[in-house]
């Protein structure tokens, strides 16, 4: 633990010793505790008096960032959700290092404003020292500030990760920054900040564009609709008016060399002919090639024309590219975009978050509802990665027997213990090397193994049983649940440290009553559904009942009504008089034990399993891990059977 004596002790050493290098402190925080001393007249050991600016003033300075304050607010908020459980605020300052913004943990609220992380609160170099915001405002550049790094002894509790926000002349408009209580800050933090940030100078540009054409491109197609896309602004005769940061990065140019250009004198392509297209074939990338490397771009074009809409409702609509047009199939998009069969801003952001994190090696953890998708999505995510060629091992954690667990996940040598198989076997972490590892049901994982696997994915290599020499494990972690694992931790049923691993990222998957996109989706599923030989429709009416049902069992229970539906229909277009009997008035008394809606098409044996399975159920309370680990099933097999025998888990009140 460092005094406020050692750590003053610490930087007047380091700063006298200067300019010889001091090895463990780096060149830009010695440079920044040596302006600390001798340009603001800063001891580390005496806490200034916050300096807090009036709340008019803070007002003012709000007014001045109005733009940026609008497109950060959402994407703080983003930011928030995906560290906000590490005890994390999130924060934006202007260019003075006054801060304008404020989102925090409710635990770390109070440290925090102990600290003066509160509005109107001035965090340049000259009142706090060195510090995440005002250091990164005097560098003009993103760094991470660590717990010793700052140079008042007051802040060393914190470690802060900040990044500048440029417009798209290079000047710099604000400073976003997270900032958390030291041991719990994830590796990634930085990364997840400057993504942010490019999320952030993204709207700006598109802002500050609003109306005018816009051409917007990556080099490879799935990014076209993401943060790391470019975005060129043209004037009426479709020459450059600005160029946003990726843009100029991507081509390898700087904004003075491209403003004025037409565009086809940078792409082989006319902005008109590729607008006509992108009008004609809705939000599909085309193939274009920069006029001076040749070089392969995809990219859309938007006239910049709202009709009624904001301009990023435009844009999103535009570039986020959920399919391609003159596109070969081995450049399709990617699958995690398919997932998505309209618009749902949660699904955007679930889709986006997971892109932007995976191949930067961040844990996600899935969570939502049972049926919402969740294996679907990890699937989803690995193809889309860049490790989409490597293995995909997924297990589920609630499926395997307690005792089978450890040999099933580590595996074991031969003769590691009796009964044991005479060639050993490889465990599926090890099987997922290279690759992703996906653990379903992660929070039915016992206490003890959780011990083991968090310190595999910790030192990053793992001993089979009764083996000595350890493996190095290169391995991409998707974890998913549908339990509410901050309640397991603080029923200590779950560890709060092997939590922290697992969730690099959270993503929650919205249930199909919230999702914008329903329409889509049960269109989608209707077709998959279909038989080979024949188009089956919905009537309006019964699309508006099936829009504005709960479906408690998701998209699973969406997929079974269908293809009961499809089962029991006379026609090619489906009614509401299709609809299972408890549809509309809900389960009734004894629902699961009554004659089944599709008794018709159960056989006596079928009738007789039913019967056998719902009385398991009853003993189970219908907990469907604990009655899939007594009959040595997995929970899937146990779903399946579940759908297959119409046995409506929702209405289990009733039986
Ligand atoms: N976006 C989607 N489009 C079409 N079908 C989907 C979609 N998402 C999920 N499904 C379907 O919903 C069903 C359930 O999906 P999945 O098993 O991935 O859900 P889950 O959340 O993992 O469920 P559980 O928590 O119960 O294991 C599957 O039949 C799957 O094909």
């Amino acid at each position: 633990m460092v005094s406020v004596h050692s750590h003053g002790a610490r930087v007047r050493e380091v700063v006298e010793s200067s300019p010889a290098p001091y090895s463990r402190v780096p060149p830009h925080i010695t440079e920044s505790w040596i302006r600390c001393i001798s340009e603001y007249q800063l001891d580390p050991t005496i806490p200034h008096e916050l300096y807090v600016v009036e709340s008019h003033e803070l007002l003012e300075r709000q007014e001045q960032v109005a733009p940026v304050m609008r497109a950060a607010k959402s994407e703080m908020t983003v930011l928030f959700q995906q560290i906000a459980k590490s005890d994390y605020a999130i924060m934006l300052t202007d260019t003075e290092g006054v801060l304008l913004n404020f989102f925090g943990d409710p635990g770390f609220t109070h440290a925090a404003s102990k600290s003066g992380l509160m509005p109107g609160a001035v965090w340049s170099e000259r009142f706090q020292g060195t510090n995440g915001m005002g250091t990164c405002l005097a560098e003009q550049r993103p760094m991470m500030i660590h717990q010793d790094d700052h140079f008042l002894f007051r802040n060393t509790g914190l470690t802060c990760a900040a990044a500048p926000i440029f417009d798209w002349r290079g000047q710099i408009l604000a400073v976003l920054d997270a900032s958390g209580e030291t041991h719990r800050v994830p590796s990634h933090v930085l990364d997840l900040v400057n993504m942010t940030v490019q999320e952030i100078e993204n709207k700006v540009f598109v802002n500050e564009f609003s109306g005018r054409p816009l051409f917007v491109f990556h080099s490879r197609p799935e990014f076209v609709g993401t943060l790391n896309k470019g975005i060129i602004a043209l004037d009426s005769d479709s020459c450059v008016l600005a160029a946003s940061r990726n843009c100029l990065a991507q081509l390898g140019v700087t904004s003075n060399e491209i403003i004025g250009q037409p565009l086809d004198a940078l792409f082989n392509v006319s902005f008109k002919s590729l607008l006509r297209e992108s009008q004609k074939h809705g939000p599909a990338p085309f193939i274009v090639f920069d006029a001076h490397h040749g070089r392969r771009f995809f990219a859309t074009a938007t006239s910049g024309q709202s009709d009624g809409k904001s301009p990023l409702q435009v844009f999103a609509t535009q570039a986020s590219a959920p399919t391609l047009s003159n596109v070969p199939a081995s450049d399709r998009l990617t699958p995690l975009y398919e997932l998505q069969r309209g618009h749902d801003a949660r699904m955007e952001h679930n889709i986006q978050t997971a892109m932007r994190v995976f191949d930067r090696d961040v844990a996600i953890l899935l969570c939502g509802e049972t049926g919402t998708g969740k294996e679907l999505f990890a699937k989803a995510i690995h193809l889309s990665s860049n490790r989409a060629d490597q293995p995909y091992v997924a297990i589920n954690c609630a499926s395997i027997p307690e005792q089978l667990i450890e040999s099933e996940l580590f595996g074991y040598k031969p003769g590691a213990f009796t009964g044991a198989n005479k060639e050993g076997q490889i465990g599926k972490i090890c099987q997922a090397n290279g690759g992703t590892l996906f653990l379903d049901e992660i929070g039915d994982m016992p206490l003890a193994l959780q011990t083991r696997l968090l310190r595999v994915l910790e030192e990053r290599e793992i001993a089979p049983l009764g083996g000595k020499t350890p493996t190095k494990l290169d391995i991409r972690l998707i974890s998913a649940t549908h339990c509410d694992l901050p309640e397991k931790i603080a029923n200590n049923l779950f560890r709060e440290d092997l939590y922290y691993r697992i969730q690099g990222v959270t993503l929650t998957l919205p249930p199909l009553r919230e999702r914008a996109d329903r329409k889509e989706l049960i269109q989608f599923v209707l077709e998959q559904e279909s038989p080979d030989d024949g188009i089956v429709t919905i009537s309006d009416e019964l699309m508006d009942l099936l829009e504005r049902h709960q479906w408690p069992g998701n998209i699973r229970q969406l997929r079974n009504v269908l293809r009961v539906m499809m089962a029991l229909r006379d026609g090619n277009v489906l009614t509401r008089d299709c609809l299972p009997a408890d549809f509309l008035t809900g389960p009734k008394e004894n629902s699961a034990a009554s004659a089944p809606i599709t008794s018709s098409l159960l056989n006596p044996l079928e009738l007789a399993e039913r019967e056998a399975l719902i009385q398991e159920l009853r003993i189970s309370h219908w907990n469907l891990s604990k009655l899939a680990r007594q009959l040595k099933v997995s929970r899937n097999t146990l779903y399946r059977k579940l759908e297959r025998l119409d046995i409506n888990v929702a209405s289990r009140e009733a039986c």
